[in-house]
Order: structure tokens, then sequence, then C-alpha cells
């Protein structure tokens, strides 16, 4: 367990009828990060946060939170964590604020949290309106204030952006940003979105078939991103011989040959040589690998994992 752990899970697996949904997962969330758990519908992401909230049971695999296991200090974990899986559960014959107070009563929380709550959220003008009439996005407000209502040090986040219009979109990716530098919160979201996880995280996990395939800091996923010299002749298989003989490992795609990440001096030398050795150079090209290329090949699915 490392020592500023909020969530750490050890091969965590859930299988139904056989399957791994969620297969082995390693999961470490840091005190005050924001982690992205990040993948395609049907990954796994739902099936593990359930079971760090101890809605299912895990088949195989153990986790902790704040240092404790959820088996012996369930209420000590539950204090001290919020959450929004799925879609919120509310009284639709009630207010917001009707619903609000009755978390309140729940966990015991002072009457400020009420008001902050439905600040931050935004829904102060809305909060005697009741439930059933609220829109898509403003019923998962309500869930986010009823997550936020007692201020847990943790957070655990189902997609939550779902249902919002763009505006509300970027209010809940600033609110959620700002969580731990104001109330000191850890903050644990998944998203099908790499641009959403992107803006918001400053961890991420990538889990695709129940399998973890990444995890890290953001910035340690962007260094993954290489730069590329791509190059176009007169006479590409020339090139490639002769520069095979120099020591570089072109490969050829789609009437280019690839050469990977080369300085200035070495492109300089490339054209040079292969100008001594008359062969036209076309052009060179530099390519940067992108995120969204790095998440293709991990996941070998599109744009919108
Ligand atoms: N109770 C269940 N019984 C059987 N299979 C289930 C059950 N719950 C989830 N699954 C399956 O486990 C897989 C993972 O589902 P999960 O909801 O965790 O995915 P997800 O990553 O949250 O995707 P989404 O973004 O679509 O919610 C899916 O194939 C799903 O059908």
């Amino acid at each position: 367990m490392s020592a500023s752990a909020i969530v750490q899970t050890q091969s965590l697996t859930k299988t139904y009828a056989g399957i791994h949904r969620v297969n082995k997962v390693d999961l470490v969330v840091g005190e005050g990060e924001i982690y992205g758990f990040l993948g395609p519908n049907g990954a796994g992401k739902t099936t593990t946060l359930k079971m760090l909230l101890g809605l299912i049971k895990p088949t195989e695999g153990s986790l902790r939170l704040f240092g404790q296991s959820l088996s012996k200090q369930r209420p000590f974990i539950l204090k001290r964590t919020g959450s929004l899986i799925e879609s919120p559960s509310y009284y639709g014959h009630l207010t917001g604020l009707e619903n609000l107070r009755i978390i309140q009563r729940l966990r015991n929380a002072p009457d400020r949290n009420v008001d902050e709550a439905l600040r931050i959220v935004r829904l102060e003008n809305q909060k005697d309106k009741k439930t059933e009439q609220y829109s898509l996005g403003m019923k998962q407000r309500l869930g986010l204030a009823m997550a936020l209502l007692s201020f847990p040090k943790l957070l655990i986040l189902d997609e939550p952006t779902n249902g919002l219009d763009p505006a509300g979109i970027g209010e809940i990716r600033e609110l959620i940003k700002s969580l731990p530098g104001r109330y000191g919160m850890t903050v644990l979201l998944s998203s099908h979105l790499l641009s959403e996880v992107e803006q918001i995280a400053t961890t991420v996990g990538i889990i695709n078939e129940g399998n973890l395939l990444f995890q890290g800091t953001m910035d340690s996923l962007r260094r993954k991103s290489s730069t590329s010299i791509t190059l176009k002749t007169g006479n590409n298989a020339g090139a490639e011989r002769l520069l095979l003989t120099q020591g570089y490992h072109p490969v050829q795609n789609n009437g280019r040959l690839e050469l990977g990440d080369l300085d200035d001096a070495q492109v300089a030398g490339i054209n040079r040589l292969l100008v001594a050795q008359d062969i036209p150079v076309i052009r060179i090209e530099e390519q940067s690998k992108s995120l969204e290329d790095i998440f293709l090949e991990l996941t070998g699915k599109g744009r919108s994992l």
C-alpha cells in the first residue's frame, strides 16, 4: 500500500457468467488527484467503481480505501466518500432542496452544506422546483450536489458530464477541477471521452475489456506521444537500402519511409546523402503521434473511446 493512496486495488476481478469483465486490476489513486478512468462502453468502468463502493462484491482480489479494507471498515470509508453512479436517485415529487435535505439528515451534515452544494452546481434558482420537472442536466447536477453534500474526502463519479449540454459540461469540468484545491478532495471519475479526461484529469487509467492497459500521470501519457520523420523520394527502395547501410531503420509505409524520431542534424545528413546519390528528395515531413493515436494503439478503438 503506497503511503498517500486513497484508493488501491490488487488484482481486482469481477466475473459474470465466466467472463472476466474486470480482470486483475491494480488501481492506485493518490491523494488530491483527479483520476480519469477512461475506456470504451462496456470496458468495465462502472463495474469497478461499484466494487469500490461495496455495491457489488469482487469475484477475486482486494481493495482498500483510505488504507482500510471495505469489508472491515465500511462505515469509516463510506462516511468519507461521495458518489454518483449511473443515474442519480431522488424523489421526483419532491423539490431539489427537499431531496438534498433528506441526504443532509442521512449524512448528518450542517445546513450551510446544502446551500453551498446548490451554489456550486448552480441549482439555486431551481431548488424549489419538483425534480420530476428537471431536465436531464439538472438531474445530473442534483446528483452531483448529493454526492458533494458532506464534502467528502473522496468523490467517485461515473460519467459525470452525461446528459449535460456543452456549457454545462464546461461548468462541471471547472467545478471538478477546483475540488482538490478548494476542499482537499480526491476525485475518481470515469469517462469514455478522451477529450474529457485530457481536460480534467491529472492521472489517467485506461481500461479496455476489463484490463487496465495504462496507468500514470497525464504528462507521462503525453510523453509517449513522440514525433516521427517521414520521407518521400523519387526512389524509395534505393533510399531505404542506402539508409539501412547508415544505421537508420526506415519503414516503408504508404509510399513514404518512416524514420522515427530524428534530430535536425540527422535530417540534414540524410538529405545530403540522398542528394549525393542522385535520389530526388520530394518531401521531408515531421509527424507527431497524438494522444488519440496512443489510445487507438492501446485499445484498438477510434476517436471517442
Ligand atoms: N450484472 C451484470 N451481469 C452480467 N454482465 C454484466 C453485469 N454488469 C455488467 N456486466 C457486463 O460487464 C461489462 C462491463 O460493464 P460496465 O458497465 O462496467 O462497463 P463500462 O465501462 O462502465 O461501460 P459504459 O460506459 O457503457 O457504462 C459489460 O459487458 C456488461 O454487459
